[in-house]
């Protein structure tokens, strides 16, 4: 059971990027990474390697996103643990952003919301990754209960993987690509919000550079691709120019091969952001 939220996702968001930098890391427990810290593929191990992340890094960077997928492997022991870390690392003064990429029919959708954004909702989190291939209004059920949480969505527009291009390029009925309706709606959806609006989008950090207009978004932008994916802070500028205060850079598998230790971790989740820093000032 969580707390009901009073202040919005956005403005929570945007206070913790301004506090401690704009940087996301995830907590992606992939059995490679599992075996680089010497422990085996068992949910206890999952646990392990999870609170390892958290303790590292919960006091550090603007928020944490755990990617569902790499606990539900385990069934419900490692849902168990999922449940775990996002309690004890909200607890713990980290947001979380549980990446889970949820989509479906509006009245199945408002199943999500009530599983994830819920403040009853064993799995809550403070906001989670959804998918608008069903229709960007079927996402209203999870973008309504949010707002009234104080959490967030993230919607994605355009993704870091190559395979996401042909989709999100294609031209939708507005005449704009999928991927631009997806930021303009989103737009649309935090009209009126201050500092930042609730809906977020998600648009790799591996794109490019004349993809997307993020003029109108006052929403914060999730680029994941950093490292492991290919694309640096260098070129975070060139991707998001002008949008690029609203950019929150993500990166994994780039900062979790530097445990176990909780310093290998910080010192790398650190330079990371350090970087974003200089990019931002600079
Ligand atoms: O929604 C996401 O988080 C996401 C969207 C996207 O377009 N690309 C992407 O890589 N991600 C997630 O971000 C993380 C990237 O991990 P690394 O490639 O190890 O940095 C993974 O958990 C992906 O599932």
């Amino acid at each position: 059971m969580t707390d009901p939220l009073r202040v919005g996702f956005g403005e929570r968001l945007a206070e913790s990027m301004r506090a401690r930098g704009a940087l996301c890391v995830g907590i992606d427990p992939h059995p490679s990474l599992l075996h680089a810290w010497d422990l085996d593929e068992t949910a206890r191990s999952v646990e392990r390697f999870a609170m390892t992340v958290v303790e590292a890094l919960a006091g550090e960077v603007a928020i944490l996103k755990p990617q569902s997928a790499f606990f539900e492997v385990y069934g419900s022991a490692g849902i168990a643990v999922l449940e775990k870390v996002i309690a004890e690392a909200r607890q713990a003064g980290a947001l979380m952003l549980l990446d889970i990429k949820r989509g479906d029919i509006g009245s199945t959708m408002a199943a999500y919301a009530m599983a994830y954004l819920d403040e009853h909702a064993p799995l809550a989190a403070d906001a989670v990754t959804v998918s608008p291939y069903l229709g960007y209004g079927s996402l209203a059920p999870a973008i309504g209960i949010a707002e009234q949480t104080g959490r967030g969505v993230f919607v994605l527009a355009r993704t870091s993987n190559p395979e996401g291009a042909g989709l999100q390029q294609s031209i939708h009925g507005s005449g704009d690509s999928v991927a631009q309706y997806i930021v303009d709606s989103a737009a649309e959806s935090n009209a009126g919000a201050e500092p930042m609006g609730h809906v977020g989008v998600v648009a790799g950090a591996t794109i490019r550079s004349d993809e997307l207009d993020f003029s109108r978004l006052n929403g914060p932008i999730l680029a994941p691709g950093l490292g492991a994916q290919g694309a640096t802070v260098q070129s975070l500028r060139a991707v998001f120019g002008a949008a690029l205060p609203n950019v929150l850079p993500a990166t994994a598998r780039d900062v979790l091969r530097h445990g176990p230790t909780v310093n290998g971790l910080r010192a790398a989740a650190r330079k990371v952001r350090e970087e974003v820093q200089d990019l931002l000032r600079g």
